[in-house]
């Protein structure tokens, strides 16, 4: 099986490389870190999916990207290809043929190691040797050939912490602790048949203990029948005991104050007598608050009366007044009317005398304005307007004519001009050029004049059209002038015609307007007197006769209450008003302590009743008591006897608890260990079986064993490498005859050690150590190549990574012929290196070299430029 080309996409430092290996020494060649390694993580990975450097997959896609493949061909007879994806996406695929043969990463894998027949850790300890490590086969030998021989798992398997053994042990301890159960059983079984006796004892005391309590509850109700009996006496004769001492007691309290109460009728008797000699004063003190109270009647009258009589010499007064006054007031009041009747005339006359005022002030205004207008002469000014018109109508035409002898002499000039030696155009007759020239000049003079005239009749014309424009100006405003003066003429002649007009009604009214102020001063005089009166009219004779009547009236009521007094004071006569009031003060306290006596005396009956009712109760109880017929010392001796028996019974009662509780545990010990020797039963029952599998187990041991299995694997493969070995070590042409591979016998906890050993024609035994550099190189190289080949059916290729590292030259042109002798062993040798000198022995070189942050191959074939 031979690589014969790779394709890398952004895998590593790769985002598109395609490499060929076509030579049989495939020479690798680029500087550090250019990307050559790369090429070979990508046929590791190709092949088992794996890093060959130990990183995780991720990490195997150019960095910036998300995705990589790798797909590498194979060759042996057949093609295979082999695709592989990352990350995952169950894509992978082998093509074997054209067929495909497995897809999905894991059955790629399968299939992979299927066709080389080789694992991934076996292929990295010998047909890929990384930087510098051929001679690294020696150290780990052992553990490749255990790998190589597939007897790793063995050791595994027997070794003491392997599956087998823990087996074993957990079988050993079984049984060790079914030798417990045995024991455990014997001992449980006695326990039992001593619970079971201990058991039927206790139900024999319990059946004597139950008797025994029945007869004594049977007398402990007897018992106690007797003793709720006498309890019963007891609580009632207590109950009596406690109300008679309660009821002598009460008879006590109730008898001293019976005692105290004995004077109460006497006071009575002695207190009423007193109150009936003095109820007399209460009569007096009736007749004396009448007296205060007609006295108060009889002062509030006098004022009244007083009040009265002011008022009605007040009305006396005023009607006086009212009647003075009263001329005065009827003659303001006919006045007043006489006043009224002319006082329209007065309105005239005062309005009148206004509008006359007025219109004097008008004319005087009038006057002004007209004495500061004259009255303009107009036909003046119409005379010197028609002149000028006639001017400008005269100047008019001579303007016209003035123009078309322009336009006529203008009209002979272009005549003349377009002439040329031809008639005349003025006076028709053959025209030479001297006449010609006359011509020309006169008719240019004549235009000249004529604009010269022309020019003074229009100046002339617009001098004229301004003057007759401000001459009707002039015309318009004395026009306006005139107008204006004509009608303020107009208007005061109207105003004197007015003034006279008013002048003469002013004289009509003077008259009334006279008497109109007469009667104005005469009222004003008046005034004081009609107001005084005003405000006395509501004042009148009835006022008065009403006031007197009051009067009247007030001194009647008087009298009355005069002669009331009188009376009143006639009865109390002969009494002293001053010690009624002390009486009536006596009469009070005595009323006080009368309502005390009788209080008493109401008291003292019902306590009579009372000590009665006591005498009766008493004497019932005495029979009472009588009757019970109680005794104390009965009664202590029936509670006495009730408590034994209940002492005794409760005696009775915890014994046979006790035994009940006792039996209980008994009966559930004897359950719990009936049940315990079922189980140690069964426990022990696995027994045979135990032993037999522990039988059985320690000869599957020994089979799989050094001894065993692990024996006879050894001696079939070692023979094989070994047979490799030699084979191959004869075409590196070596100084040894033979080399041989030992297996070191296992001492006890120590694993099996495999060890190489050269021998020379004189069957010399050398160890690796003691061969040279390059001997040892070979051996190393040998040794990979023979493993390699005990597994293969034929070997494919081998791959170098900087096999020349820290090599001396001696040593590096010792390994480059190795290499080459190698080729007789494997077809293909791919040396990966950044040794110029390497060059010399590819006949296929593969240049890699990194441009950025890319690494680009090259391919040629050495000699071909
Ligand atoms: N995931 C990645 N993406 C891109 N470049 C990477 C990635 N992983 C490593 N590299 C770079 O790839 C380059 C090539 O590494 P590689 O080991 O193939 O070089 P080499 O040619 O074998 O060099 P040396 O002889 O020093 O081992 C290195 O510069 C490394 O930093």
């Amino acid at each position: 099986m031979r690589i014969d080309r790779i394709d890398l996409k952004n895998f590593l430092s790769h985002s598109e490389s395609s490499i060929n290996f076509k030579g049989r020494i495939n020479v690798l060649i680029g500087h550090n870190g250019a990307g050559k390694s790369s090429i070979i993580d990508g046929i590791v990975f190709a092949l088992f999916r794996e890093s060959s450097r130990g990183n995780a997959n991720k990490n195997l896609v150019k960095m910036g990207n998300r995705s990589a493949s790798v797909r590498l061909t194979l060759a042996n007879g057949n093609q295979i290809i082999i695709e592989r994806h990352l990350p995952d996406s169950g894509n992978d695929l082998l093509i074997a043929g054209s067929m495909p043969k497995a897809r999905g990463a894991e059955k790629v894998t399968e299939e992979v190691q299927k066709i080389i027949n080789i694992d991934k850790e076996v292929l990295l300890s010998t047909l890929i040797v990384r930087q510098g490590e051929i001679e690294s086969i020696f150290e780990d030998l052992t553990d490749v050939l255990k790998k190589v021989m597939k007897i790793e798992n063995l050791e595994k398997l027997t070794e003491a912490s392997g599956p087998i053994y823990s087996k074993m042990k957990e079988i050993q301890s079984k049984l060790e602790q079914i030798q417990t159960f045995e024991k455990e059983y014997t001992d449980t079984r006695m326990k039992l048949i001593d619970l079971k006796r201990e058991k039927s004892k206790i139900e024999e005391e319990l059946e004597e203990l139950r008797k025994s309590e029945e007869t004594l509850n049977g007398q402990l109700q007897e018992a106690q029948r007797l003793l709720d009996e006498i309890q019963r006496k007891r609580d009632e004769y207590l109950g009596l005991a406690r109300e008679k001492d309660r009821l002598i007691r009460e008879k006590k309290v109730t008898e001293d104050r019976l005692s105290q109460l004995a004077g109460a009728e006497e006071e009575k008797k002695m207190i009423e007598e007193k109150v009936r000699e003095l109820e007399k004063y209460e009569e007096a003190k009736v007749l004396l608050d009448q007296l205060r109270e007609v006295e108060k009647d009889i002062d509030r009258i006098r004022q009244s009366l007083e009040k009265a009589m002011n008022e009605r010499d007040t009305i006396k007064d005023k009607l006086g007044r009212k009647a003075e006054l009263y001329p005065d007031y009827s003659r303001y009041v006919t006045n007043k009317e006489k006043l009224e009747s002319i006082e329209e005339k007065e309105r005239e006359y005062n309005g009148l005398q206004t509008t006359y005022r007025n219109i004097q002030v008008e004319i005087s205004r009038i006057d002004k304005t007209l004495s500061s207008l004259k009255v303009i002469n107009t036909s003046e000014l119409e005379d010197e307007i028609r002149k000028v018109e006639d001017e400008i109508s005269e100047l008019s035409s001579k303007k016209g004519k003035l123009m078309a002898q322009v336009d006529e002499a203008k009209k002979v000039l272009s005549g003349l001009e377009q002439v040329k030696g031809g008639q005349c155009p003025v006076c028709k007759r053959p025209l030479d050029e001297s006449h010609k020239l006359n011509l020309i000049q006169e008719a240019k003079s004549v235009i000249q004049a004529s604009k010269e005239e022309l020019e003074n009749v229009s100046r002339r014309l617009s001098e004229l059209a301004k003057k007759k424009e401000d001459l009707k100006t002039w015309l318009s405003s004395a026009n306006q002038n005139n107008t204006k003066y004509n009608t303020l003429a107009e208007k005061k002649a109207e105003l004197e015609k007015q003034l006279a007009d008013a002048q003469s009604r002013l004289e009509e009214l003077k008259k009334a307007h006279e008497e109109y102020v007469k009667l104005k001063d005469a009222l004003s005089k008046l005034e004081p007197a009609y107001k005084e009166y005003l405000s006395l009219s509501k004042v009148n004779e009835e006022d008065l006769k009403e006031k007197e009547e009051e009067i009247l009236k007030l001194n009647r009521q008087l009298e009355e209450k005069q002669a009331k007094r009188n009376e009143i004071k006639n009865k109390l006569t002969g009494m002293d008003l001053k010690s009624i009031e002390e009486k009536l003060r006596e009469l009070e306290e005595l009323r006080r302590r009368l309502n005390d006596v009788l209080r008493k005396l109401g008291e003292r009956s019902s306590l009579e009743m009372r000590l009665n009712q006591m005498q009766k109760d008493l004497g019932e109880i005495e029979k009472r008591i009588g009757e019970l017929n109680f005794s104390e010392d009965e009664y202590q001796g029936a509670k006495k006897k009730v408590e034994e028996l209940r002492n005794k019974l409760l005696d009775i009662s915890k014994k046979i608890a006790e035994d009940e509780g006792s039996l209980n545990q008994i009966r559930k010990d004897i359950e719990e260990k009936e049940k315990r020797l079922k189980d140690l039963e069964a426990l022990i029952s696995q027994k045979p079986n135990l032993e037999k599998a522990l039988k059985k187990l320690t000869k599957l041991r020994e089979d799989l064993g050094e001894k065993g299995l692990q024996n006879y694997i050894i001696s079939a493969v070692k023979s094989k490498i070994e047979n490799n070995l030699n084979e191959i070590t004869s075409m590196f042409n070596l100084a040894f005859t033979r080399v041989s591979l030992e297996f070191s016998a296992s001492t006890r906890g120590q694993k099996i050690k495999a060890s190489l050993s050269a021998y020379d024609n004189y069957g010399r035994e050398y160890a690796v150590d003691m061969l040279s550099g390059g001997e040892r190189i070979s051996i190393a190289l040998a040794l990979r190549l023979a493993i390699a080949k005990s597994l293969m059916d034929s070997l494919g290729f081998i791959i170098l990574d900087e096999p020349t590292v820290h090599l001396d030259e001696e040593r590096r042109k010792e390994l480059m012929n190795v290499i080459r002798s190698a080729l007789d062993v494997v077809p293909q040798i791919i040396v990966v290196t950044h040794d110029d000198e390497i060059l010399e022995i590819g006949d296929y070189i593969i240049r890699v070299e990194k441009r950025g942050s890319e690494s680009k191959v090259t391919e040629e074939v050495p000699g071909n430029d």
